[in-house]
């Protein structure tokens, strides 16, 4: 195990590292190098005398790094003392696609030793490099040890590097895993995580069951097909059912019912495996788009575009400023999924949506703190859902009466679609 390390470790010094201690700064970067730099110290204005960790799973297996991963950040909330903070941590070769590694930082000022325990017990089961960093010598420069896990835990230290700063690289390291991760760009892509996930989450085997009776759909359907898109409670499900009625027109939805009884099941599983559920949910969607768009108009309430942009605006951590830009390859169509005539956006003032939200019953008990990372998390939503392309959807504005937004919709529709 040491020796694979090792070979790891050899690339290492061409990473940069980067901790989140703030969602509403930059980062901190850092790489290793073999002497201490002239520039300032990396943690001077984050950390004063703690001392510190970062875990980062290893593993060659994306499946397995994906669910180590997740269940991690319980382990530790639950294992280590209060008085140690979780940061999220990448590491990453700057501005290459599929060459970041996800881990923790640990600022512990628990000054006990049960952050030891607990990270010597990870290291002896479980498949994760540990590094500890301390701040040392006159100038109070940091160093970076990479343990290794032997059967005792705490093993020996492995490598010793210096802690210096790193320039902010041109894309945010959590755009550079989207593709494949988070959204899948074709049938085949997605299918195959749940392939791979059979063993380990039985109901796989039911959904690739239904995913392989799908109906085939053609390039080019005979009538319009109109999706509806929005964040929740927006009002979809209002305006689908009506303009379903004034077109003489069948409703769909993306998930489909028939992956109903496994939604739950998968909305607990990590990003990877969420989301090919979601992604097969729109080629069964598609399907059935297909066959009825040879009868009637079809509405469908949510389908690629809330797919991807509420995966791309999950998966990039921070500002708004992280997303990948406009025109950039996450934004695309996927080349083998039925592409729509229109894609219509719901937008709404955050107030009024969340009027909305508590008379229906829900939102009442979110934390300030909570909803502050939300109205960040929905402007990534809304902005994804802007740049996404091949077809871009039209915003309509969602805050006149119900029976105004249906008309103002018509009237784009029969613009548009010439119904
Ligand atoms: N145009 C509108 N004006 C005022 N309230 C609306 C309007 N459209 C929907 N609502 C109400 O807002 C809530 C959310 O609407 P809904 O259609 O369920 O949204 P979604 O399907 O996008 O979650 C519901 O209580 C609904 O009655
Ligand atoms: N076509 C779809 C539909 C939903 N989703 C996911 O499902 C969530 C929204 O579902 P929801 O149940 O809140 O939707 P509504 O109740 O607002 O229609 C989002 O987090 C998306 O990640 C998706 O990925 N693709």
């Amino acid at each position: 195990m040491a020796r694979r390390m090792m070979s790891r470790l050899g690339q290492w010094s061409s990473y940069v590292f980067a901790v989140d201690f703030d969602m509403n700064s930059d980062p901190i970067y850092f790489a290793l190098a073999s002497k201490h730099s002239e520039r300032p110290q990396v943690f001077r204005n984050v950390l004063a005398d703690e001392i510190c960790y970062s875990l980062h799973v290893q593993s060659d297996d994306k499946i397995e790094r994906a669910k180590f991963y997740g269940g991690l950040k319980n382990k530790l909330s639950k294992e280590l003392p209060p008085e140690c903070t979780i940061l999220e941590m990448s590491t990453f070769q700057p501005n290459v696609k599929d060459s970041v590694i996800k881990g923790y930082f640990l600022k512990d000022a628990s000054k006990s030793s049960a952050t030891e325990r607990v990270l010597g017990e990870l290291l002896r089961n479980d498949p994760v490099y540990v590094c500890s960093y301390l701040c040392e010598g006159e100038d109070r420069q940091w160093s970076q040890h990479l343990w290794s896990n032997t059967e005792d835990g705490w093993g020996e230290v492995l490598e010793k590097y210096c802690v210096v700063p790193a320039e902010k690289p041109e894309h945010h390291p959590s755009t550079l895993n989207i593709i494949n991760y988070d959204v899948f760009y074709s049938f085949e892509d997605a299918y195959k995580v749940l392939q791979q996930c059979v063993d380990i989450i039985p109901e796989s085997k039911a959904v690739l069951e239904l995913v392989d009776q799908r109906l085939k759909s053609k390039e080019k359907t005979d009538f319009p097909v109109i999706v509806i898109e929005g964040l929740d409670a927006t009002g979809k499900t209002t305006l689908t059912e009506s303009l379903t009625e004034a077109l003489g027109a069948t409703l769909l939805k993306s998930p489909p019912q028939c992956l109903s009884p496994w939604r739950a099941r998968f909305d607990t599983e990590p990003p990877l495996i969420r989301r090919a559920f979601y992604a097969l949910g729109n080629y069964l969607t598609a399907g059935q788009i297909g066959q009825e768009a040879r009868q009637t108009p079809v509405i469908v309430d949510r389908y690629w575009h809330s797919t991807a942009a509420y995966a791309i605006a999950t998966a990039v951590g921070g500002k708004l400023g992280n997303l990948p830009q406009a025109g950039s390859e996450v934004y695309g169509w996927p080349g083998d999924l039925l592409r729509p005539s229109l894609v219509l956006m719901l937008s709404l003032s955050s107030q009024e949506r969340m009027r909305r939200l508590q008379v229906r019953g829900q939102d009442k008990t979110m934390e300030e703190e909570e909803l502050e990372a939300n109205h960040l998390f929905r402007q990534k939503v809304e902005e994804a859902y802007q740049r996404i392309e091949g077809p871009a959807c039209v915003t309509v504005d969602a805050s006149p009466s119900p029976d105004q937004v249906l008309q103002q919709v018509l009237l784009l529709i029969r613009e548009k679609c010439h119904l």
